[in-house]
């Protein structure tokens, strides 16, 4: 099968992961007689540098006429006192925005070798295994107006949604739960906003087509504590942007790293944009430490979701929970008794096994 794959490393750890993945798939096409071709196109910070905007109108149009798009992370210190409209993060913001990646998909499961790697206690970690839902293209994040007043006195941001947006990013959860475990966790705060009470209104109309899904309503406040102290009872968690966004980072606690964590952002059909959860980490950019998993991860879950190719999404899947069996890992994931690698090294360890390694079985059901 041929596929025209744009590469959007951006800034920091994000070229280096970028890279290391890559490889990776670089690797499956040669395995599996696929034509990858990659395109590399700047994004974020290296935009601002180059074409002075974080998204370049070729950017855009590259990303609109590929198979899929495998981005890596943006942002940094040397543009963090820059006016809003010239900040990396805007970049990120308005390609989402414009391949109207709306749903955000972020699967969180510990492999056995990390359980020990979780600050949390391994019974609480053990059997974890959940999905995110997180909508991606509306509330605060996008909001108008969004600005400063009086004189710099008074600043406003503004969380809206029409219910259409609510409707599409729910059923995507309904969809994903009917694969799964069949549970929905709702998350919002209805006690205080009043989206969130038109959150709560479509889900429970939407929970009426799916009969076979169990449906619970949690407020974000609670749902932040029992994401860690309980995190076996969620199966599929849907929530608006800003909430999606820090459960995300929160739940990565369950599989050690935030260097763990893979993402796919969808528009209504097959397409996306796979993206690892965690930003460019500038105190460790350059140095080889760090972890290209959930970039590799989210490169599984683009050929899985946008190329339909299972069989190759299994096998990275599997040389990747191979290889920390074996021990490897890079600094961020505490193994004991394991070996600790860079950046480079590890990707070349997941490449050896999943060119050596032909078992299919799935290791990851969440990956849906
Ligand atoms: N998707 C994105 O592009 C994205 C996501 C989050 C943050 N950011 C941006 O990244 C910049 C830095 O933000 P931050 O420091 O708050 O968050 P971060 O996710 O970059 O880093 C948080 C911590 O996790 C560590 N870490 C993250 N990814 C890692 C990996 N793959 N391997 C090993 N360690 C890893 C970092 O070293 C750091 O200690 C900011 O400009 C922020 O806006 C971008
Ligand atoms: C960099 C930032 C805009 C982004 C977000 O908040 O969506 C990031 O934190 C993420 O989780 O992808
Ligand atoms: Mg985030």
């Amino acid at each position: 099968m041929k596929k025209h794959i744009v590469l959007l490393p951006g800034d920091g750890i994000g070229t280096e992961v970028t890279s290391a993945a890559k490889t990776v798939l670089a690797a499956v096409a040669e395995e599996f007689d696929h034509t990858f071709t990659f395109e590399s196109k700047d994004i974020g910070g290296i935009a601002i540098d180059n074409h002075g905007t974080p998204l370049p109108q070729d950017t855009t149009e590259a990303c609109k006429n590929a198979d899929a798009v495998l981005l890596g992370a943006v942002g940094g210190p040397k543009w963090d006192n820059n006016p809003s409209h010239l900040r990396p993060e805007k970049g990120l913001l308005g390609i989402r925005k414009e391949l109207n990646l709306f749903a955000n998909l972020r699967p969180v499961r510990g492999f056995s070798n990390l359980l020990h790697a979780s600050p949390l206690k391994r019974e609480v970690v053990e059997d974890s295994d959940l999905l995110i839902v997180r909508e991606l293209t509306g509330g605060l994040y996008f909001g108008t107006p969004s600005e400063r007043r009086n004189n710099g006195q008074s600043v406003v941001d503004t969380l809206a949604y029409e219910r259409s947006e609510i409707e599409r990013i729910v059923r995507r959860a309904f969809e994903a739960a009917m694969v799964r475990n069949k549970h929905v966790t709702s998350v919002d705060k209805a006690n205080v906003l009043e989206s969130s009470k038109m959150w709560r209104e479509v889900v429970e109309e939407i929970k009426q087509e799916y009969p076979e899904v169990v449906t619970e309503h949690m407020l974000v406040d609670a749902a932040a504590m029992k994401l860690i102290t309980s995190p076996t009872q969620f199966d599929v968690i849907v929530t608006e942007n800003m909430f999606g966004d820090i459960l995300s980072d929160e739940a990565s606690v369950l599989t050690g790293s935030l260097g763990m964590l893979p993402s796919a952002s969808l528009n209504e059909k097959a397409f996306g944009l796979y993206e690892p959860v965690h930003g460019s980490a500038p105190d460790i950019a350059g140095q080889g430490k760090a972890n290209p998993l959930a970039t590799i991860l989210s490169a599984a879950m683009m050929l899985r979701h946008s190329f339909s190719m299972d069989v190759e999404a299994q096998r990275i899947e599997s040389a990747v929970k191979q290889a920390l069996d074996l021990g490897f890992h890079t600094p961020d994931l505490d193994i004991q008794d394991g070996h600790e690698v860079n950046t480079e090294k590890m990707t070349e360890v997941v490449i050896d096994l999943l060119k050596t390694d032909t078992t299919t079985s799935s290791i990851m059901s969440c990956y849906v």
